[in-house]
């Protein structure tokens, strides 16, 4: 029978798994030493078993996420990531091997975006696996992008394409099992999340950028929250909405993309003036970049297909009550 958590102590569990990714876990605190003239950022973001994750799935891929969902947070100011605290809640029944293959993801997310672990805290629970993590960042003051500087006029756009992770995540659920499907690696799109860091920074150095935030709960409830952050309204194209081939092949449609949550890719606002700067910056970084309509006065996003108004779209992620997903 493989070993469990329960038959070894905390700080069995840290000095095994998570002293090794950190510079010193040997005292009560960390200390962190911010770059000169920078700020830092702090955000933090749960993840629990049944909610954001199943016990089955790889316990390297769930390191992983845990990982990139809390950076994404961090690029999305144009900020960048440098250290990290980790929380965790283990059942006594879990095998250590879980913990083991965690710690291997999130050495691997660690090392790929230049992040360090610092410290934490390690508990045991009575039911489900329990993740929270924070990350701190730096960003230059002049260099930050909040969600609150979009100006009617402004255009929107996103990176990457929206609805993937959420495919990987019905493969996750089992509600897609054609078995001529790669699950694979849809369910690796859902886990590992992209990173658009050097984009992010670049544009937000030059001062491209009006309004930006990651998408986590899909845009039809993110883009409200940096509309009302800033004021404004927004009107979107769903036939722009950046779909792949691959993904329109399993059916996925617009309506349904801009629903699906934890794509993590970047929505941002920007003067029209500069688009094709954005769109040069986007190309060089091999990220993909699709405008996908404009912020407009007043309140409220509008949906439009064919430059008509689509009532009854999907509600994106929602803790509780009732979820669109
Ligand atoms: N329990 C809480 N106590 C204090 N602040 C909170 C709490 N929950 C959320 N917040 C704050 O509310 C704001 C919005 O949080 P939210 O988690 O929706 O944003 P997010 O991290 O971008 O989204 P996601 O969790 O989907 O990645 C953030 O500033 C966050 O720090
Ligand atoms: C097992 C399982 N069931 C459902 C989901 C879908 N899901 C969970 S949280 C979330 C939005 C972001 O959450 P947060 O705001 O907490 O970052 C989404 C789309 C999943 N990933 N795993
Ligand atoms: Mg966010």
């Amino acid at each position: 029978m493989s070993e469990i958590v329960g038959n070894l102590d905390e700080d069995a569990l840290i000095e095994a798994f998570f002293a090794p990714l950190a510079p010193d876990l040997s005292d009560d605190v960390a200390t962190i030493e911010p770059s000169h003239g920078r700020r830092l950022l702090i955000t933090t973001d749960a993840l629990l078993e049944k909610v954001h994750f199943l016990r089955d799935s790889r316990a390297d891929w769930v390191g992983q996420k845990a990982v990139r969902a809390n950076v994404s947070d961090i690029v999305a100011d144009g900020g960048r990531p440098r250290w990290l605290t980790l929380t965790l809640g283990l059942p006594n029944d879990l095998p250590v091997s879980w913990v083991a293959g965690f710690a291997r993801g999130l050495a691997q997310a660690c090392s790929s975006l230049n992040v360090r672990l610092i410290g934490g805290d390690t508990t045991c629970t009575h039911s489900d696996i329990f993740i929270s993590v924070t990350a701190i960042g730096e960003v230059d003051q002049v260099g930050r992008v909040t969600r609150s500087g979009a100006l009617p006029g402004h255009l929107l756009a996103v990176t990457g394409y929206l609805g993937e992770s959420g495919i990987g995540l019905d493969m996750v659920l089992g509600k897609n099992d054609d078995p001529r499907v790669d699950r694979e690696s849809w369910m690796a799109r859902h886990f590992i999340p992209p990173f658009r860091g050097s984009f992010s920074w670049r544009a937000a150095d030059f001062h491209f950028l009006s309004a930006m935030m990651d998408l986590s709960d899909g845009l039809v409830q993110d883009l409200p929250r940096l509309c009302r952050a800033s004021g404004v309204g927004a009107e979107v194209d769903l036939e722009a909405i950046p779909v792949s081939r691959g993904a329109r092949e399993l059916g996925l449609t617009a309506r349904e993309a801009v629903t699906r949550g934890e794509d993590f890719e970047l929505l941002m606002a920007f003067d029209p003036e500069h688009q094709e700067s954005l769109r040069q910056l986007a190309h060089l970084h091999e990220v993909p970049f699709t405008r996908i309509g404009r912020v407009v006065a007043g309140k409220g996003v509008r949906f439009l297909e064919d430059g008509l108004e689509v009532e009854g779209i999907g509600k994106g992620w929602r803790h509780f009550g009732t979820s669109g997903i």
